[in-house]
C-alpha cells in the first residue's frame, strides 16, 4: 500500500451519527468520487463504511475505527476490539492513536502494532507532537501522522496544517511522513508535499459539505 500511495493523495470519507452524510452507501460513493478524481487511496471509518467502500472502488484502504471509552479520552482505535473488527475489512492499514496519553483498559499501543502487523495489515500512528511521531517510529509503525496536531491538551492549536512541525518531522524521521489534518486548499497539500511528505489525507476540504459550505458563508 505505501508504494501505491507515495507523492499522493488519500481522500478520508467519514460521516460519524451527527454529520448529515452518516451513510455507508453515501461514503461508497464519496470514495468513488475521489477515486474517479484520481485519489490513491482512502481513509475510513467503521466496518460497515469500509465494507461498502470496498465493493465500489479498487484503492487501498486506511481503517479506523471511532468509538469513546469512559477511562480514555483515545478514541481512534483505541482497543483490540476496534482493530478485529477493522481486520474482517480487509483493509490494507489500520490507523490508531498513537499520542501520549493512556489507552482504554490500560492496554498498550505496542502490543496492538505487533497484533496488527501479526496479521499481516500495516499499522500507521496517528500523532499530536513532534517528540509522539518519533516515538512511533521506535515502536515500529510503518508510517506516521499529523492526524492529531491540534486535538490533544498540549499540542499546537492552529487553523490549517502544522508546516513547521511537518518540516522537523521529514527532516528526522526513516519513516515515511503522512500529512494529515487541516489541509483545507490545494495549496496546503502542495506545501505539504513539496516540504517532502510521503503522502497527504485530505478530509473535510473534499468530503463534508456543511465544512465546504461554511468556507462560502464564512465570507458573506
Ligand atoms: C481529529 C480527528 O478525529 N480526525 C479524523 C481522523 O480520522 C477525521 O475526522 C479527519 O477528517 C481526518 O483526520 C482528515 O483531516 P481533515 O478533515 O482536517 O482533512
Amino acid at each position: 500500500m505505501l508504494d501505491k500511495i507515495k507523492g499522493k493523495l488519500v481522500v478520508s470519507c467519514q460521516a460519524l451519527p451527527d454529520e448529515p452524510l452518516h451513510s455507508s452507501f453515501i461514503m461508497g460513493r464519496m470514495a468513488l468520487a475521489a477515486k474517479q478524481a484520481g485519489a490513491a487511496g482512502i481513509r475510513a471509518q467503521s466496518k460497515q463504511d469500509i465494507d461498502e467502500i470496498k465493493k465500489v472502488v479498487d484503492l487501498p484502504v486506511i481503517g479506523i475505527v471511532k468509538r469513546n471509552y469512559d477511562d480514555s479520552d483515545i478514541y481512534i482505535t483505541a482497543t483490540k476490539k476496534e482493530v478485529d473488527e477493522l481486520l474482517t475489512t480487509g483493509c490494507e492499514m489500520i490507523a490508531l492513536d498513537a499520542t501520549d496519553r493512556p489507552r482504554p483498559h490500560g492496554e498498550k499501543i505496542e502490543d496492538l502494532v505487533n497484533y496488527i502487523h501479526e496479521n499481516g495489515v500495516l499499522a500507521m500512528a496517528d500523532c499530536s507532537t513532534y517528540e509522539e511521531c518519533l516515538e512511533a517510529e521506535r515502536i515500529g509503525f510503518d508510517c506516521v501522522s499529523t492526524t492529531l496536531c491540534g486535538y490533544t491538551p498540549y499540542s499546537k492549536k492552529i487553523d490549517g496544517p502544522n508546516f513547521e512541525l511537518m518540516k522537523r518531522l521529514i527532516d528526522v524521521l526513516k519513516t515515511p511522513l503522512i500529512a494529515e489534518g487541516k489541509i483545507n486548499t490545494p495549496e496546503d497539500l502542495k506545501k505539504v508535499m513539496d516540504l517532502g511528505a510521503y503522502s497527504a489525507v485530505v478530509g473535510g476540504a473534499i468530503t463534508r459539505p456543511q465544512q465546504i459550505a461554511k468556507t462560502f458563508i464564512d465570507v458573506l
